[in-house]
């Protein structure tokens, strides 16, 4: 039965959901597109999961209050959705609130400061090495993104080379790959595989990678210590955070760049003009690439990799345009709408980066990394990783449209 504040709230049915699936129309993209007309007049729709209802939120000011109030719109538990993740991640920096997400989150900070653009920069380059010998050919972008992706996060965050780049039939990475497909959330199992005893670790390595920031922001005073469990989930989370999000923001933005010969040519000429003769770029140089950085948020105003957010629970009643939802519901933020809105966005479907040229973030309805104080912790970290993916693959590749349809 439908609870009655939410009696007002327009279903996506089951049937809906079922039937999508089936034809192979169930992305959030598609969800929006069928749904649009309520999203846009309610700014809010229902959906029943798993014995649940979820509200999906695209209404901006309510959403920016939401993540302006993190105290009232707290995480829900993620026992109470996905108990199986949450034996695997425990409570980590994503999935934690009040004073313990604050602890996790003054510990896992300093680890973020610092970013290890060398690692990326190797990653890159092995990457080139690697387009290299399948000239020609077609590429699965999305299979190499994530490959480019997991070794670059396996160094930077534990000091680990996963070598999937080079070998992607190498024990580790099938492992990765295998419980991902079956467990999602399985890294902690990976973790253990590698055998990874934090202390252990601590003696052996001298990086300058996540684990090992993080381990010092522990030892400092102000900070309370993480107990190896703790932190071993935070860097699980890290992993999770982390590879797919990339990725798949990798993975569009070619496709993008691809399918838009003439804004491809604009990037080119940028890098070609900042970076002259080299491939490896310096942080500077990263910096002042202002068009491959308008690329970036245009392409996750487009497809964000996080289309719904972790969901939340309202401690309190919600009003929206025509309801109000009952304390206790569970929400899913969901950005996709808000980025897909013809009323925020001019020609929302139209890939046109100098939307971004000069514009403060904050006066946007953009949430690619979210918003408030639960801000994503990598976004500089994926930032970077992404200008350096651009800068290499514009300096040395042409990028043609190539649509597998099946
Ligand atoms: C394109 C890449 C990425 C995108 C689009 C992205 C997006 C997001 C979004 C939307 C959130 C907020 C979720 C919410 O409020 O429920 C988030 C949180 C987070 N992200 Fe990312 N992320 C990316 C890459 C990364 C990377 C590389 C890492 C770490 C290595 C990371 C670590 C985190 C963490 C730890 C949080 C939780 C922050 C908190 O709650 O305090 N993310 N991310």
């Amino acid at each position: 039965r439908t609870p009655d504040g939410l009696k007002d709230v327009h279903t996506i049915s089951s049937f809906h959901l079922f039937k999508s699936a089936i034809k192979k129309r169930c992305g959030t993209d598609q969800m929006y597109l069928d749904f649009q007309e309520y999203f846009e007049r309610d700014g809010v729709v229902k959906l029943f999961i798993k014995g649940k209802w979820i509200c999906l939120i695209s209404d901006p000011i309510i959403v920016k209050n939401m993540l302006l109030r993190p105290d009232t719109f707290p995480k829900l538990d993620l026992k109470e959705y996905s108990p199986i993740c949450s034996r695997h991640l425990g409570v980590n920096v994503v999935h934690s609130n009040g004073d313990i997400w604050k602890r996790y989150r003054r510990v896992c900070n300093p680890a973020f400061k610092i970013i290890p653009v060398h690692f990326f920069v190797e990653t890159g380059l092995k990457l080139m090495n690697v387009l290299e010998r399948i000239d020609n050919k077609p590429i699965e972008v999305m299979d190499l993104m994530q490959r480019f992706t997991l070794d670059a996060l396996g160094k930077t965050a534990f000091g680990f080379d996963f070598n999937n780049l080079e070998d992607p039939n190498n024990p580790y990475v099938t492992t990765y790959n295998d419980l991902l497909k079956k467990l999602i959330n399985c890294i902690i199992y990976l973790m253990k595989l590698l055998k990874i005893n934090i202390n252990l670790l601590l003696l052996e390595k001298s990086n300058g990678d996540l684990l090992e920031l993080m381990i010092n922001a522990c030892e400092d005073q102000n900070n309370a210590n993480l107990t190896d469990v703790e932190l071993r989930h935070n860097l699980s989370i890290f992993m999770f955070a982390g590879h797919e999000t990339t990725a798949d923001a990798l993975s569009t933005l070619l496709y993008l760049l691809a399918v838009h010969k003439d804004i491809q040519q604009k990037a080119r000429e940028e890098v070609m003009g900042i970076l002259g003769d080299s491939s490896t770029p310096s942080a500077e140089q990263l910096k002042s690439l202002k068009y491959i950085n308008m690329l970036i948020y245009e392409n996750l105003r487009m497809y964000p990799s996080v289309p719904i957010f972790s969901l939340r629970k309202l401690s309190e009643d919600l009003k929206c345009k025509n309801s109000i939802i009952p304390a206790g519901t569970a929400i899913g933020i969901y950005p996709y709408g808000i980025h897909h809105s013809p009323t925020l966005w001019e020609n929302p479907e139209k890939f046109i980066p100098e939307r971004f040229e000069n514009k403060n973030l904050e006066n946007l309805e953009f949430y690619g990394f979210g918003g408030g104080s639960r801000m994503c912790l990598g976004n500089n970290f994926s930032l970077i990783e992404q200008r350096i993916l651009y800068v290499n693959m514009n300096f040395h590749w042409l990028l043609i449209a190539y649509i597998k349809m099946d």
